[in-house]
């Protein structure tokens, strides 16, 4: 989440009439950077461009003065704004845009010192992009606005650059469903700050306002047709929209009804469950090295969204998640699906641009010709993709399949106009014309016509000229600022120059003159009028085509998310495939069988290595409920720990998973503490961490739940450690009674398997050869001979010494064990200096050359020999 910047105050006091203006929608925005059209760049001043100049790396300068001192400035091109304005927005910073919004003309007729008129016509911040330029294809950008209110906090989140809009009441875990969005931006009221949240006025949370605005939005006279909204859900959803349309400073917002969804709908997961497990960001943040990185085969952008969306939040509904595996089956064609279909669907798609963001485009009214030319191309993509799959559909298909395709209604009209209308590749904007095909309005093709074939009269005209004149080398040119002009040489200039030559004077450079005729005048206008009338008239058609579109809106935004559902079901079918991946078979009971199963993530990377994966299977259920596993570091435990819980969100994801089989009893919430969290930077120490996040386990967990666990105890002393880990494993088993993973380097810990019924006892198998240490990645059964610490230690490379000496202290450690003192049996041992004396190595040649000589037969002279050999000897390494 983007940490906001605030900005400097406007100047006191301007000086001049444009600053006057400057301070005044400076003092709309103050907590924004005020980017001020001028011409053809946006300007910053003052403190903003001092900010803005760090962040960008461009050039600090002044403009006039103000009080006495001159005024900071620095500037972006307006054709390149979009680089820089990304670049702001991603370090933080809200950023607003103020638009001329007259002809410098017009200002200049109301007298000379007269200010063009400027107006800030968007704010934009992280959560209100539309860009493509600005956006990640295969990340949503969701805003969402908390309020937490007596009875529950409300969060809505919407993604204004597809229109996607929801709400959800929560009980509970706030932190975990923020968590689950990572919100590019997040609004909440003053009083209740956040970190990195962006505070608003409580005003902006007030729910009656809310219902009313929301109302008014979607032309309803109660919100009950889209859910029964408690008010906390209310003042969130009021807060967004209204953010939403501020930032858009009146340019249109368009958004589907609101989607409430329900937290009992979905598999709940904390932060530290996401973090550990990297569903969808790698432990380094970023989405390589994820599952989602590993499992995405989306080829459109919406699909890649979409599969993000089912992985953060797993299914918890028998038939939903039924229905997706339903889906993904029949890509996979199991059972028989016709050949090629899959192919033939992900090959359509790939033609289908990003239909949903274009509209998100066109209806915020920053649409190019190229989106009304993505909606085109997105229409005939998914009306071919729909003529496919009903064929394919016939012999049986499933539910879910035709539901989809059921949301794709019949765009013939609209395609037809769009195709009709645009040429193949349009241009990005319309200034320049060249949007709308010839033969699509006659009226419009004898304008162009007109001004073709005027051209073609300047270019003759040339020709004429240069006989009449007698000059050969006589040229009719244009440029942007004189337009058509006679070029001649300044030597050969004086007949033009005559009184009644016909020409006019215009401009002289140097060896240069430059007339025009009253011919070229006229014909010159003739093209510039043609010209005018076209353009406006292709501004006209691309109007009524937009209108048109957003006509549409709503179900072209399903259409768009049929696609993208057809995207996800194709591209987990080709995976499944691919990857000899097989269907859960879901059921109520809680258990968790797997066979064979595999990690995808780590699998993956021992493949890309040219290493194998070893599978292991997984039995949980009556009678071995939860799984006590030991074995050495190194040994795979955390893999296969993980491995399972992946499978287990995969699943319920609704996407066949990595094992020959397995069955798998409905997850409610999901617990996963693997691997280190450090949260140094909120002050809590590793083991602080580790205790508050299993207290959250304790909490939290339910007979349905899952809770994987590694190492729960090791950032305390040994006893303590145990004890935690001991009793924890107890109330596991006892208390919250949920299926659990449990790796443990405490040995004693096995003993409690006489006492618990359903713990089961397994361990990481390894095998020591010729006193090296192999690593089977195998789980088996029974608990591990011995932590093999050492033996890892010297893998890493630890020093001989250090080796030698833990060795003896482990004997003496394993010969007191049980003692009630940790370390009870070590008194008797030399110290650590003393045995680093006693491991020294035996061989010395200066100790070896002493003990060698005689000093009673040595002369004077061999001993002072003998002095000098030393001395050599006990500089030799
Ligand atoms: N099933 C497997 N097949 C092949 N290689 C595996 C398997 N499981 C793990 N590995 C490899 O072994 C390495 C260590 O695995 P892992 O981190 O799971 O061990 P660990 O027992 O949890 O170790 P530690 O306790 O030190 O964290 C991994 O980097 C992986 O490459």
């Amino acid at each position: 989440m983007a940490v906001l910047v605030t900005s400097s105050p406007a100047p006191v006091q301007p000086a001049t009439p444009m600053m006057a203006q400057y301070a005044a929608l400076k003092a709309e925005v103050p907590d924004a950077l005020l980017l001020y059209r001028m011409g053809d760049f946006y300007e910053l001043f003052f403190e903003d461009a001092a900010r803005a100049a760090a962040t960008l790396d461009i050039a600090l300068t002044h403009r006039g003065a103000h009080q006495g001192q001159p005024i900071p400035m620095c500037g972006v091109p307006v054709h390149a704004h979009e680089s820089y304005l990304a670049r702001l927005v991603k370090a933080g910073h809200r950023v607003a845009i103020a638009e001329q919004t007259e002809d410098p003309a017009e200002a200049k007729k109301r007298g000379g010192k007269a200010v063009v008129a400027r107006a800030i016509v968007r704010v934009v911040t992280p959560g209100t992009l539309t860009e493509e330029s600005l956006l990640q294809g295969r990340s949503a950008n969701w805003c969402a606005a908390l309020f937490c209110g007596p009875e529950g906090s409300g969060l809505a989140w919407a993604d204004v650059s597809t229109g996607m809009f929801h709400v959800e009441h929560l009980t509970d875990a706030v932190d975990d469903a923020l968590a689950r969005l990572a919100p590019a931006e997040l609004l909440v009221p003053a009083e209740q700050p956040r970190e990195g949240a962006t505070p608003l006025p409580r005003a902006r949370f007030d729910s009656r306002a809310a219902e009313a605005a929301l109302c008014r939005r979607f032309g309803v006279a109660t919100l009950d047709g889209f859910g029964a909204f408690g008010r906390a859900e209310l003042s969130a959803m009021g807060a967004l929209v209204a953010h939403l349309e501020d930032a858009a400073r009146g340019a249109p917002v368009r958004l589907d009804p609101p989607r409430q969804v329900a937290s009992a709908d979905a598999m709940a997961m904390d932060a530290a469950t996401r973090a550990s497990l990297e569903i969808t960001r790698s432990a380094a943040g970023t989405r390589e090295g994820s599952l989602l990185a590993a499992i995405d085969l989306t080829v459109t952008g919406a699909g890649a969204r979409l599969l993000a969306d089912d992985l953060s939040s797993p299914l918890t509904g028998l038939g939903r998640i039924e229905a997706r595996l339903g889906l993904v089956a029949w890509f996979a064609g199991d059972p028989g699906a016709p050949g090629g279909v899959r192919a033939a669907t992900r090959e359509a798609l790939k033609a289908a641009p990003d239909m949903a963001r274009a509209l998100g485009r066109i209806a915020a009214a920053r649409g190019s010709p190229r989106d009304l030319a993505a909606v085109r191309d997105g229409l005939a993509a998914a009306a071919a993709l729909k003529a496919v799959l009903r064929q394919a559909s016939e012999g049986g298909a499933p539910a879910l399949l035709h539901a989809t395709l059921a949301d794709i209604a019949d765009f013939g009209t609209l395609h037809a106009a769009l195709a009709a209308a645009l040429v193949q590749n349009p241009p990005p904007g319309v200034a320049e014309g060249g949007v709308i095909a010839s033969g699509f309005d006659l009226a419009l093709d004898e304008l162009r016509l007109l001004a073709h074939d005027t051209r073609r009269a300047i270019a003759q005209l040339e020709g004429v000229l240069r006989t009449r004149t007698g000059i050969a080398t006589l040229k009719v040119r244009h440029n942007g600022v004189i337009g058509y002009h006679v070029e001649v040489a300044a030597r050969a200039a004086d007949a033009l120059m005559a009184a009644g030559s016909g020409f006019h004077h215009r401009q002289t450079l140097a060896g240069v003159m430059r007339f025009d005729t009253d011919e070229l005048r006229g014909l010159a206008s003739r093209i510039a009028q043609a010209q005018a009338h076209a353009l406006a008239a292709e501004a006209a058609h691309v109007e009524t085509l937009r209108e048109a579109v957003l006509d549409e809106a709503d179900a072209l935004s399903r259409a768009a998310r049929a696609l993208a559902r057809l995207d996800v079901g194709s591209a987990l079918g080709e995976l499944a495939v691919t990857r000899h991946w097989r269907r859960p078979v879901l059921v109520d009971e809680p258990c968790l069988h797997i066979t064979q199963g595999r990690h995808p993530v780590v699998e993956a990377a021992r493949l890309a290595a040219g290493e194998s994966f070893v599978p292991n299977d997984c039995v949980l259920g009556d009678g071995s409920r939860v799984w006590l596993l030991t074995g050495p570091n190194m040994g795979g435990k955390s893999t296969f720990l993980r491995q399972n819980a992946l499978i287990a969100v995969l699943a319920q994801a609704g996407s066949f998973v990595p094992a020959t089989a397995a069955t798998l009893g409905i997850v409610d919430r999901l617990f996963s503490r693997v691997g280190a969290s450090d949260n140094l930077a909120q002050g809590r120490s590793t083991f602080m961490v580790e205790m508050v996040e299993t207290a959250a386990i304790l909490r939290g967990a339910t007979a349905k739940s899952l809770v994987i666990l590694d190492e729960v105890g090791r950032g305390t002393s040994t006893f303590d450690g145990l004890a935690l880990a001991w009793a924890i494993l107890e109330s596991l088993h006892d208390v919250q009674r949920c299926r659990a993973l449990f790796a443990s380097h405490y040995h004693e810990l096995t003993g409690l398997a006489a006492r618990l019924d359903a713990l089961a006892l397994r361990t990481m198998r390894v095998r020591e050869w010729r006193g090296e240490l192999v690593f089977l990645h195998e789980v088996g059964e029974g608990a591990a001979p011995g932590s093999y610490g050492l033996a890892v230690a010297r893998l890493a490379g630890v020093p001989d010494a250090v080796l030698a000496r833990a060795g003896e202290v482990l004997a003496r450690l394993e010969s007191g064990r049980g003692a009630v003192v940790p370390g009870a049996g070590l008194d008797g041992l030399p110290l650590f200096s003393a045995a680093m004396a006693s491991s020294r190595p035996t061989s010395d040649p200066l100790r070896e050359r002493l003990a060698d000589c005689q000093p009673d037969s040595l002369s004077p002279r061999a001993a002072l020999e003998l002095v000098y050999e030393l001395k050599q000897l006990s500089a030799a390494p």
